[in-house]
């Protein structure tokens, strides 16, 4: 359209344009380049501004040009959202209505019959309204959907019974850990840890008592590990410590707390009182090394431990 208004010779209509188009394509290599949508948006959103208000100042072909102007009410939504549309699109609003309005050599107002001024803000703060309205509820429902999907999964990485993180959740923090073991240099320990004889608590007390000294069990870990620690319920009865920039000693010395925390103080379950006690077997990451090698070697150590006679960590460091 800019070139065609060059070609018919109306220049101003025509650079207008074409500085509207390039305007956009600063916007979009603004946005690929930087991701700043906010600053790609208020780009188009002035440009657009300004040429409908140059159009609506100027009347445009046979007075045709605030036709265009209802564009700016939904483009102005779609690309700044609710809040900042409703801005910009007041301060529009109040523009066009000086051009129309305020009587003077200045606002070249004429050009418009009264009703047509009065129809077109009228009809124009109508689709204002509209794509207002239209905006508000796509947020409110794209923010619900948001929401459920965090909250999926929150739930695909938890563990019902325990509240801990699951396997998947586990993995997760692992990868993470690993990732961040390679830039600083610092250890990562894994703690695999077992609760010795649980099948007799089960066949003992029944099924629930076990879920809950599970559930207790789990608190207790929590309490034992510092925040950036993770303890996550990686089977059954297994749980697994991960612990960033902790080396395989402090490790074990973090096994050591728990049988300690464990041997003090019982697991109390309906006035009953249980004695739990559990087998660790503790490794350190190597970096490049991948979880499964990890996770196996650590097992193995949990296998020495319990055929050793149990309540115990291998390999034996303290
Ligand atoms: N209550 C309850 N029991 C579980 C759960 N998950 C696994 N178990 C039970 O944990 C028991 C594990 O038994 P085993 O693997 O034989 O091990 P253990 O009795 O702890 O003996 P050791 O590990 O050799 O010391 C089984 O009876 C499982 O049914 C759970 O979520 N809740």
């Amino acid at each position: 359209m800019g070139i065609l208004a060059l070609a018919n010779a109306t220049y101003t209509l025509g650079f207008s344009l074409l500085v509207a188009s390039f305007s956009y394509l600063v916007a979009f290599v603004v946005q690929t380049k930087t991701h700043n949508a906010i600053l790609a948006s208020s780009i188009i959103a002035c440009s657009l501004y300004s040429l409908m208000i140059y159009l609506v100042y100027a009347g445009g072909v046979a007075n045709t040009g605030p036709l265009w102007v209802f564009i700016v009410a939904p483009v102005s939504m779609f690309i700044q959202g609710l809040k900042r549309g409703l801005i910009g699109l007041s301060i529009f609003s109040l523009i066009i209505v000086l051009i129309m309005f305020v009587p003077g050599e200045f606002f070249s107002n004429e050009s418009y019959e009264p009703e047509f001024k009065l129809r077109f803000i009228l009809s124009f703060l109508t689709v204002i309204f509209l794509s207002a309205c239209y905006e508000y509820s796509r947020e409110k429902s794209q923010n619900h959907t948001l929401q459920l999907s965090k909250q999926y999964e929150q739930l695909a990485l938890t563990d019902q019974l325990t509240q801990l993180a699951n396997r998947r959740g586990a993995f997760n923090k692992i990868e993470i850990e690993q990732a961040r073991m390679a830039r600083s240099k610092e250890p990562l320990s894994l703690i695999l840890c077992d609760v010795d004889h649980f099948k007799k608590i089960n066949d003992d007390y029944g099924h629930l008592t076990g879920d809950a000294v599970l559930i207790k069990l789990a608190e207790r870990f929590k309490s034992l590990v510092r925040g950036q620690d993770m303890v996550a319920r990686w089977g059954g009865e297994e749980f697994l410590f991960i612990l960033p920039g902790t080396s395989v000693e402090n490790a074990a010395l973090v096994a050591q707390k728990i049988h300690d925390a464990l041997a003090q103080e019982k697991i109390v379950h309906q006035g009953r009182e249980l004695t739990i006690t559990v087998s660790m077997g503790v490794v350190e990451m190597q970096v490049g090394g991948t979880v499964d090698t990890a996770i196996n070697c650590a097992d193995k150590y949990l296998y020495q431990a319990k055929n050793s006679g149990r309540n115990q960590t291998f390999p034996k460091l303290l």
